[in-house]
């Protein structure tokens, strides 16, 4: 729907005419509408429920008001706003998005997914809700995240919104909260799990084959850990299927590692690098090791202390420290606690945003160490040249082509990433990387291969202008 877009001809030609405003506006008038009204809420719950209605009502205008103003509106459709939104799924629900398949369907996944009113779709994000952010077990209300992840595929690296199918694989939850909630719109029973879970998501992946094609993209988001080593090792050879946890993860930190060595002239090898994890005492491993990095991506908010801040300070000229759990509560501790703790020596970068931080007159700006800046442009590159199996060769090249595009200036600003607003470049930069290798490898099978792969991959991007109503006027002989 284009709204008050349509001109007086398509008004007169779809019967529309007098149902809208006799006003007629351009996009951009429409986008500028659409900034006064996000603005308008106080709450960020609010501005996700706004912007989810504009998807649903004009999607171009809410991919480009996305695209155009990702700093501003990814905390809102992604972490940390999209978290708060899964947990209040069933209070803010109010159209239904992406397809729900429950256990019960064993047997008849393939005819679900016939449900599903586009053809065309290359893409799929799928959760089975167990571990959602480091929220943990969200079940049904874990649709959230698929249904983000796949906006962003559009909003940063252009992909067709109609080839993106969000899914939520509903076994039940153990969330004993949600299991009496009211609002819970999912199974109301515990998970299901060992052969007859296993089975399911066989019949899954071999139903979406079936449906879509061998090509077919299917990124496994927020599962339980032990599932999602499981499924990665298990299908990666047969699908063209990755762990976004597991691999775009590792991928966006590399990335920001590789840039840490640009601002500490060091090499890897010279560095002492520690991850939070595996409930050892932190402090105490932190004292010993003395590491010039430290990694958290455990869930665990707070659990960079003060103290071992502090003590990171000490160890080295610029200590790097990633907090990278989602969402901000889980932050291992915020950009203000790491700069004042280390003096405003560290290298500092987080999963969700944190504003510029003021120290002793300086303005320090955190770096986002998402994999929001990695899935995107892999996904581009996979679907563009049509790889089969995705290596981890093809992850590598993502972090390398990342880190080379931060500038001097991004470096000096302390940001470990290009500028958020870059990262729909970043996203087509990583694609044609990968269509590079992907063709120099003979793991694409897109033929006839493009001379020029970015712009070949330029021109399979979604266009956020208005197509016309109007058909085109044919030329055609009289008699
Ligand atoms: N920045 C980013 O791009 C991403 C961030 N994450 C975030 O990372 C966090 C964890 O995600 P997953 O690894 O998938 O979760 P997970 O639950 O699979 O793994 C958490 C790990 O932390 C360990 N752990 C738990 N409590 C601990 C404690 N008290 N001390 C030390 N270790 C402890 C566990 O043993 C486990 O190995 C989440 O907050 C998630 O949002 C996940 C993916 C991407
Ligand atoms: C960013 C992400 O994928 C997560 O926190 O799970
Ligand atoms: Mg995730």
């Amino acid at each position: 729907m284009k709204g008050m877009a349509f001109t007086l001809e398509e008004r007169q030609i779809l019967g529309i005419h007098g149902l809208i405003p006799p006003r007629f506006k351009t996009q951009d008038e429409q986008l500028e509408l659409c900034s006064i009204s996000v603005e308008r809420y106080q709450e960020d719950l609010n501005k996700y429920i706004y912007l989810m209605s504009l998807q649903d009502r004009n999607e171009k205008l809410f991919y480009r008001l996305l695209s155009e103003n990702v700093e501003k509106l990814m905390p809102i459709v992604y972490t940390p706003t999209v978290g708060l939104a899964c947990q209040k799924f069933g209070l803010i629900y109010r159209r239904p998005r992406g397809l729900f398949i429950t256990i019960y369907d064993k047997g008849h996944i393939y005819d679900i997914l016939r449900n599903w009113p586009e053809a065309d779709v290359r893409a799929i994000v799928v959760t089975d809700g167990e571990r959602i952010l480091g929220l943990g077990d969200l079940g049904s209300y874990g649709m959230g995240i698929p249904v983000g992840k796949l906006a962003l595929y559009t909003a940063l690296a252009g992909i067709k919104p109609h080839q993106c199918l969000p899914i939520t694989l509903d076994v039940g939850t153990n969330n004993e909260e949600l299991l009496k909630d009211p609002l819970y719109i999912g199974l109301r029973q515990k998970r299901v799990t060992g052969k007859e879970y296993d089975d399911f998501i066989d019949e899954f992946m071999e139903a979406v084959v079936k449906r879509y094609g061998q090509n077919t993209l299917i990124q496994f988001e927020d599962f339980g850990n032990h599932n999602a080593f499981l499924f990665l090792d298990k299908y990666r050879n047969q699908y063209c299927t990755f762990n976004d946890d597991i691999q775009g993860t590792a991928s966006v930190a590399v990335a920001g590692l590789l840039a840490t060595l640009k601002i500490t002239k060091k090499r890897l090898s010279d560095q002492t690098i520690l991850f939070q994890g595996a409930g050892e005492t932190l402090e105490e491993a932190v004292e010993k090791l003395k590491p010039t990095i430290l990694i958290g991506a455990a869930a665990v908010g707070g659990a960079f202390t003060p103290k071992i801040l502090q003590m990171m300070g000490k160890f080295s000229e610029r200590p790097v420290i990633f907090a990278l759990s989602n969402p901000t509560n889980k932050a291992e501790c915020t950009a203000e606690d790491a700069y004042i703790n280390t003096d405003g020596k560290c290298i500092f970068a987080s999963g969700s945003p944190f504003p510029p931080v003021e120290y002793k007159g300086k303005t320090y700006i955190p770096g986002q160490g998402n994999n929001s800046y990695i899935f995107p442009g892999v996904a581009l590159g996979v679907i563009c040249t049509g790889i089969h199996h995705i290596s981890e060769k093809v992850f590598l090249i993502a972090a390398e082509a990342l880190s080379s595009l931060v500038t001097d200036e991004e470096l000096k600003e302390g940001r470990l990433y290009p500028n958020l607003n870059k990262i729909t470049d970043c996203s087509l930069h990583i694609a044609t990387r990968i269509a590079e290798y992907a063709y120099e490898t003979g793991c694409a099978s897109t033929y006839p291969e493009p001379k020029d792969k970015q712009a070949f991959i330029k021109s399979q991007l979604y266009n956020y202008e208005y197509s016309s109503a109007v058909p085109p006027v044919y030329k055609w002989p009289n008699n």
